[in-house]
């Protein structure tokens, strides 16, 4: 799993390891995000895919283990370094600012990406960089005709998909989507699903989702946890014929 040095490895986890207390959440996990693909993780309840998101976003401290972030060793790095350098996370819970329209909270994320602190409070209207690239994030998630709309009255489809806008629009490399779809009628899911594959070129994407079919549907590589540790990697057909998924996630006989 971690041998492939020719493809273009934008994060790598080796040995990522998390405990709480007695718990070992996260247990020795390897994980390589590559430009151009969509890197699905699944698992049952509990399985460790949020914590090993945090992992590597840094929101969490790692008991063990090493993060690379293209080509930099981020290990001791705080997650708004690591942001900075190209990694880029959308909650599972809410980030938006409701009071603000759509372009407003782009513009927020694109303004905290350029590194002029003390603009902070500025007039983002005054920002041109950030303008265009509230513009371009807007256009690319197909939010333009809902972009002067206060954030807090868009559909709960549209605020899952402003939030990877917002994360789009502060330039990552890496996108960490921790269940970008939850709560997602079909034809937001379908967007959604559609705006990843359009981006993935661009980008190295992780996505830890429950919704099977649509993991399916995306996941160029698919790695399988049960209780913290990986059982399983692979293509999508290859990781639906593996017997321990069957037998582990799938509940099927072996
Ligand atoms: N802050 C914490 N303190 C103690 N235990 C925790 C903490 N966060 C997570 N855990 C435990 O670590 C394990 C992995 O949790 P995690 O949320 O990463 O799983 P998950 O695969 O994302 O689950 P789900 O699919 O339900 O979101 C669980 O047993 C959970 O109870």
């Amino acid at each position: 799993m971690m041998t492939n040095y020719n493809q273009n490895i934008v994060l790598r986890g080796t040995n990522l390891t998390r405990r709480w207390g007695g718990l070992v959440a996260v247990n020795a996990v390897n994980i390589e995000l590559v430009k151009g693909q969509i890197h699905a993780v699944i698992g049952t309840n509990g399985a460790g895919k949020s914590t090993l998101i945090n992992l590597l976003s840094g929101e969490i401290e790692l008991s063990d283990g090493q993060v690379e972030l293209l080509g930099q060793d981020v290990t001791h790095r705080p997650q708004h370094q690591r942001a900075r350098l190209g990694l880029g996370k959308s909650y599972q819970r809410n980030t938006i600012f409701n009071e603000l329209s759509v372009l407003e909270n782009c513009r927020l994320s694109a303004q905290a990406n350029f590194q002029h602190p003390w603009k902070f409070w500025q007039d983002g209207k005054s920002c041109q960089s950030s303008n265009e690239k509230a513009m371009f994030v807007i256009q690319k998630t197909g939010l333009e005709h809902i972009m002067h709309r206060p954030s807090g009255v868009i559909s709960h489809g549209q605020k899952r998909q402003l939030e990877v806008a917002m994360c789009l629009a502060t330039n990552p490399q890496v996108l960490l989507l921790d269940e970008p779809l939850a709560g997602m009628g079909a034809d937001e899911t379908d967007r959604m699903l559609n705006f990843l594959m359009e981006i993935r070129k661009d980008h190295a994407i992780l996505l830890v989702e429950h919704d099977m079919d649509a993991v399916f549907k995306v996941a160029d590589v698919i790695t399988v946890m049960v209780n913290g540790s990986v059982i399983a990697h692979g293509t999508a057909a290859e990781v639906k014929e593996n017997k321990d998924v069957k037998v582990a996630y799938l509940g099927e006989d072996a």
